[in-house]
């Protein structure tokens, strides 16, 4: 399949580590959204990364892995998300677990199936935040700064603002935004409802929508429509 991720608007975020029955996993994939990524920070597995793209192969939409752990990287997705944790002190998740990973796979990685993500995580409480020690204290023209290292020093295709589990400051992502030519901005944070949705998508060229599928599913089907209008 071939994967534009500079068009999408709208992506849904599944966790293998957590529970979704077949209807609301029907829903999520039949709601119109552009993209399903799979991935999570803790408890991601070969096995249950499997599982859930055999379960989401049912359907037509276009499934990309999030890869956050070497031990879960799987064969058959459309695309494959490699994050770059720019602002993490751990300097293992800035190249160290990718150095790994290119020396084991290399010989068999199809690179134009494979984007990097230069990410910046905001949200202290977040377990992103505390497995890469990311130094979250940053104000906006830190973020901007990191913006056009993502795009200009490292011509990555994502610059992803991450602030899982909380929504963030859409002034400080839409300054950022600002500063991009070509790499596109991904948002994801506490979109729980179409009217985080529109403010994000104002803001951000994508949105991801990640813990509302779990928490609220009718509202986070809302979040497609949302960024449509
Ligand atoms: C044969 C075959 C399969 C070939 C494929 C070849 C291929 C694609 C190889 C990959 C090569 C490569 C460079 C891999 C990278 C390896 C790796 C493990 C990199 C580290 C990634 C990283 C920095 C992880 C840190 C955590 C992080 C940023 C995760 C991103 C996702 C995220 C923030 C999810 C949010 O999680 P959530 O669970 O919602 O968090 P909360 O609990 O806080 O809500
Ligand atoms: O789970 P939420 O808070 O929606 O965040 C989405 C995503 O950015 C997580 O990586
Ligand atoms: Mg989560």
């Amino acid at each position: 399949m071939n994967i534009d991720i500079g068009r999408w608007k709208h992506v849904f975020k599944l966790d293998p580590d957590r529970d979704i029955s077949d209807s609301a996993l029907e829903r999520v994939c039949m709601s119109g959204t552009d993209a399903v990524m799979v991935g999570g920070t803790t408890g991601v597995t070969f096995d249950n990364t499997v599982d859930l793209l055999s379960r989401i192969r049912r359907f037509e939409v276009p499934c990309v892995l999030e890869i956050s752990d070497h031990d879960a990287i799987v064969p058959g997705f459309d695309m494959y998300l490699i994050p770059v944790v720019l602002n993490a002190g751990n300097p293992d998740f800035v190249v160290g677990q990718h150095h790994r990973a290119v020396k084991e796979y290399g010989p068999m990685m199809q690179w134009d199936q494979i984007a990097a993500e230069g990410y910046v995580i905001l949200n202290s409480g977040s377990s992103a935040a505390r497995v890469t020690e990311a130094r979250t204290e940053l104000q906006a023209d830190d973020v901007v700064a990191y913006a056009r290292i993502a795009e200009k020093l490292f011509r990555f295709p994502v610059f992803y603002v991450e602030y899982s589990g909380m929504f963030g400051d859409m002034d400080l992502v839409k300054r950022a935004a600002a500063q991009l030519e070509r790499t596109r901005l991904f948002y994801g944070g506490g979109i729980d409802g179409p009217d985080k949705a529109r403010l994000a998508s104002e803001a951000a060229h994508t949105i991801i929508v990640g813990n509302a599928v779990y928490e609220n599913l009718d509202r986070a089907l809302e979040t497609v429509r949302a960024t449509q209008e």
